[in-house]
């Protein structure tokens, strides 16, 4: 494939070293102050940018008849936009808050989890995201995702930072040094806890799940997730 990078920062690199390994080429390195961008030659690009660049690379691609993996986190007040743009252009797109196939398994997990607790008064909840200190959204994409499958299967209606309000997910984000990525979901009772916990070693496994998000989503049309691509139930 001839991939198109829109974002070369931590998460460029490392998906240029995935992608080369894997035999695609990459055709373009999209950053601040790229000024052209020739869109005949790309057949997939890949967006990890920031919260303010991502909706506008997402669009131009779409508009370009340009197929697109997203893993910018921290736009999404924009996603239904950006959705529906796809379906205009008849576009392809897929957006992941996280691309590594643990997180993928630790959000059914989650589900999971979420459903076994509902209805359980002795038990609270807390999560706990902890990320690098140049992380510029808070709380972390995955963090949301994790929030909303917990929603979807209990009695929790809403999330919020630092809250202990009924029914409310409290979410804690900490930023410490280099830390690549580490989602915490704590119940807790009088007498005993239950915590599940992914902790990710480095962006390898971002970056190779968006990678294999690419290659399977290059031919197709329309609006795919991880759970499409890794076939989980
Ligand atoms: N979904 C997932 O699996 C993952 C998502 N992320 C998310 O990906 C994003 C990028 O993460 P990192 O690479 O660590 O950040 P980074 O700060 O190292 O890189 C971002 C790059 O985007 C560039 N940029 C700024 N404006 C741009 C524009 N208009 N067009 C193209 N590029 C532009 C910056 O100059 C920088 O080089 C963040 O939102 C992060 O939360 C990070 C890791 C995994
Ligand atoms: O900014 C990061 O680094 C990461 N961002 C994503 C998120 O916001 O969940 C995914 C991963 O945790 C790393």
């Amino acid at each position: 494939m001839r991939i198109a990078l829109f974002g070369y920062g931590k998460m460029g690199k490392m998906l240029e070293q995935i992608a080369v390994s894997r035999g695609h080429s990459i055709v373009a390195k999209i950053d601040v102050g790229t000024k052209a961008i020739d869109f005949n030659k790309i057949d997939i690009a890949i967006d990890f940018s920031t919260p303010d660049a991502a909706y506008g690379n997402i669009t131009s691609c779409f508009e370009n008849s340009v197929p697109v993996i997203s893993g910018t986190t921290g736009w999404l007040s924009k996603f239904d936009d950006a959705i529906a743009q796809c379906a205009e252009n008849n576009g392809a797109f897929i957006y992941a808050s996280n691309f590594s196939l643990g997180v993928n398994i630790f959000f059914e997990l989650n589900k999971q989890l979420a459903k076994m607790m509902a209805g359980l008064k002795d038990y609270s909840i807390a999560m706990e995201e902890i990320h690098h200190t140049q992380k510029l959204d808070a709380p972390s994409g995955t963090a949301i995702t994790l929030a909303e499958g917990i929603i979807e299967n209990s009695e929790y209606t809403n999330w919020k930072m630092e809250n202990n309000q009924e029914n409310t997910i409290p979410i804690t984000a900490k930023r410490i040094g280099k830390t690549p990525g580490t989602h915490t979901i704590n119940y807790d009772s009088a007498v005993d806890s239950i915590e599940i916990k992914h902790t990710a070693h480095g962006r390898e496994g971002f970056a190779l799940g968006a990678i294999i998000a690419a290659e399977w989503l290059v031919d197709k049309t329309g609006i795919f997730t991880m759970k499409d691509v890794l076939n989980l139930s």
